[in-house]
C-alpha cells in the first residue's frame, strides 16, 4: 500500500458516493453500536498497479459545537496535513459556493498534490460545466459522475500518479528487522502498553526519525529481541481534542499499518469488538500485514472461567473469514501478558517470512486436491497440477491448474484452510492465485 487519498468538500456534493465508487464498496459496515457516527471513513482501494487508502472526510461529528463550515475547514486542514493527494469535490449542478472557494484556496496554498472533481455531471455532453469552476485555480479539473462512473477513471489516473512509490518506503532500512506497531481506537491503552513494555526508553537502540515520511521507527533490543516499534507522530503525545480524535486516530492507524510488518490491534475489553475495531482489522488484512489482537483492560472485566473463551469466540465471529489470528488478554496497567503479546507479534513476523519448498507443498497438498477436487463447473473437470510459493516477502501461493477461472471462492477458502492446517500461518494473511497451466 502506498499513500492516502483524501476526499474533501461541502456536504451533499457526493463525497460518500465517490468514496464508494473508488473503494468498490456498496454496503455500509453494519453496526448497531450507538455512537458510531463515522462508520466507514476509510477503505483500501486499487487502481492500475497501485493500492492505496481512500479517506472520506464527510459526515461531520454530530453534536459538535462547531458549525459545519468550520468543521469542513478543519477537515480540509487535516486532509492537507495527513494525505498525499487531495480530491476536492464540488457540485456541478449547484455551481460554485463561497465555501468551495475558501477550501480550494486552503488546498492550493498548501502545495499538496490536489485535483478538482466537478461531480454530478452524469453525461459527457455536460462536461462544459467545468468552465464555471476554473476560477478555483486548480490545474487538474475533472468532470465526473460519482453515481455512474463517468470521468472517474481519468480522475484516478491523475490521482494515483501523485502517490509515493512503494519502493521509496521499503529501502530506508538496512537491517531486516521486524517492524511492529500497536493500533486501535482512542483510549484502548496503546500508550500505556508501549510505556509499560518499553519502560523509560532504556532499551532504545536508535531513533530512526524521518526515515520514512510518516512514521518514526524506534529500534529496541530487549528480552533478547531486536525489532522496531513503529510510531506515528503523536501516538504517545497526550492532550486530546475529543471530537477530532477519531479522525486523527484513523489517519495514524493507516500510516502505522503501512509502515509495519506486524500490527498489534488493541481492543478494549470493557467495550468488546466494535465497528471501528473491525475497520482497522480489515485494513490490516487488506494491507496483508501480520496481526495479533490484544484485548486490553482485561483487569476491568468480571471474570469467570469462561469469560476469555467467550470473548475469543465473539471476536472470531466478527472477524470472519480470516480467523486464524492470535488473541491475547492483556492489562497495560497490571502489566499482564504484555511481553507475551510482543513475543507473539515476533512469531507472526517469522511465520510471515516462512518459505515452503515447492516439492514439499506438492507432496502434502496435491493428494488432498485429488481426493477433494474443485467442483465440476459447466461440465468441466478442474484439476490442480502443481503449487509453488512465490519468492515474495510475504506468503503468496500460485496454484497452477487447467481452468483457473472455474475455481470459486468456497474452494479457494478450502485451499487456504488446508494450507493453514498443514503449516502454521497464524496471524498471517495469505494470498492465493490460480494460474493456467
Ligand atoms: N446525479 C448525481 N447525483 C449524485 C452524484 N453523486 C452523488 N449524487 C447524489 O448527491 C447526494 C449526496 O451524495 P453523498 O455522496 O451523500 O454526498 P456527501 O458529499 O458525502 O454528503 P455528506 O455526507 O453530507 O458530506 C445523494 O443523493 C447522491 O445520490 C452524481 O454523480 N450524479
Ligand atoms: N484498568 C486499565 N486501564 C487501562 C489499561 N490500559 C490503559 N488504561 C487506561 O485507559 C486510559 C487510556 O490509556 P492510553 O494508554 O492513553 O490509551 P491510548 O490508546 O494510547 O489512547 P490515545 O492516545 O487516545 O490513542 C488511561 O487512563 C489508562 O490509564 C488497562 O489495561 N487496564
Amino acid at each position: 500500500m502506498a499513500g492516502i487519498i483524501a476526499i474533501v468538500g461541502r456536504p451533499n456534493v457526493g463525497k460518500s458516493t465517490l468514496f464508494n465508487r473508488l473503494t468498490g464498496r456498496r454496503e455500509a459496515i453494519v453496526d448497531n453500536t450507538p455512537g458510531v457516527t463515522r462508520d466507514r471513513i476509510y477503505a483500501a482501494a486499487e487502481w492500475l498497479d497501485k493500492s492505496f487508502t481512500v479517506v472520506d472526510t464527510g459526515g461531520y461529528t454530530e453534536g459538535s459545537s462547531d458549525d459545519f463550515e468550520s468543521e469542513i475547514r478543519k477537515q480540509a486542514r487535516y486532509a492537507i496535513d495527513e494525505a498525499h493527494v487531495i480530491i476536492l469535490v464540488v457540485d456541478g449542478r449547484e455551481g460554485l459556493s463561497p465555501l468551495d472557494e475558501e477550501v480550494a484556496d486552503q488546498i492550493r496554498k498548501s502545495g499538496k498534490p490536489h485535483v478538482l472533481a466537478v461531480n454530478k455531471i452524469d453525461s459527457p455532453a455536460d462536461d462544459y460545466v467545468i468552465a464555471d469552476f476554473l476560477k478555483l485555480g486548480f490545474n487538474d479539473v475533472f468532470p465526473i459522475s460519482a453515481v455512474n462512473g463517468h470521468g472517474t477513471g481519468d480522475l484516478l489516473d491523475k490521482v494515483v500518479g501523485h502517490l509515493p512509490c512503494e519502493a521509496d518506503k521499503s529501502l530506508d532500512f538496512t537491517e531486516d528487522l521486524p517492524k511492529i506497531c500497536v493500533v486501535g481506537r482512542p483510549n484502548v491503552g496503546k500508550s500505556s502498553f508501549l510505556n509499560a513494555l518499553t519502560g523509560r526508553d532504556q532499551h532504545i537502540v536508535s531513533d530512526v526519525a524521518g526515515t520514512t515520511r510518516d512514521a518514526v521507527h524506534t529500534r529496541y533490543n530487549m528480552f533478547g529481541f531486536d525489532f522496531y516499534l513503529v510510531d506515528t507522530a503523536g501516538l504517545r503525545k497526550k492532550g486530546k481534542v475529543s471530537e477530532d480524535l477519531e479522525f486523527y486516530s484513523v489517519m495514524r492507524a493507516i500510516k502505522s499499518i503501512e509502515n509495519s510488518d506486524v500490527c498489534i490491534l488493541m481492543i478494549d475489553a470493557t467495550r468488546g469488538i466494535e465497528a471501528q475495531d473491525l475497520n482497522i482489522f480489515h485494513l490490516i488484512e487488506k494491507n496483508k500485514k501480520g496481526v495479533v489482537i490484544a484485548v486490553n483492560k482485561w483487569d476491568l472485566t468480571d471474570k469467570t472461567q469462561t469469560t476469555a473463551s467467550e470473548f475469543r469466540k465473539a471476536i472470531l465471529e466478527r472477524i470472519k473469514p480470516f480467523t486464524d489470528v492470535p488473541i491475547l488478554f492483556t492489562s497495560s496497567i497490571e502489566k499482564t501478558r504484555l511481553l507475551k503479546t510482543l513475543q507473539e507479534a515476533l512469531e507472526v513476523y517469522k511465520r510471515r517470512k516462512v518459505r515452503i519448498p515447492t516439492s514439499q507443498l506438492n507432496e502434502t497438498l496435491l493428494p488432498i486436491f485429488e481426493n477433494t477436487p474443485p467442483p465440476v463447473y459447466k461440465g468441466k473437470t478442474v484439476s490442480i497440477k502443481y503449487i509453488t510459493q512465490l519468492p515474495t516477502p510475504r506468503p503468496q501461493f500460485a496454484f497452477f491448474c487447467n481452468l483457473p477461472q472455474y475455481i470459486k471462492e468456497p474452494y479457494k477458502r478450502f485451499i487456504e484452510n488446508q494450507l493453514r492446517s498443514m503449516y502454521d500461518f497464524t496471524g498471517v494473511p495469505l494470498d492465493i492465485y490460480f494460474r493456467k497451466k
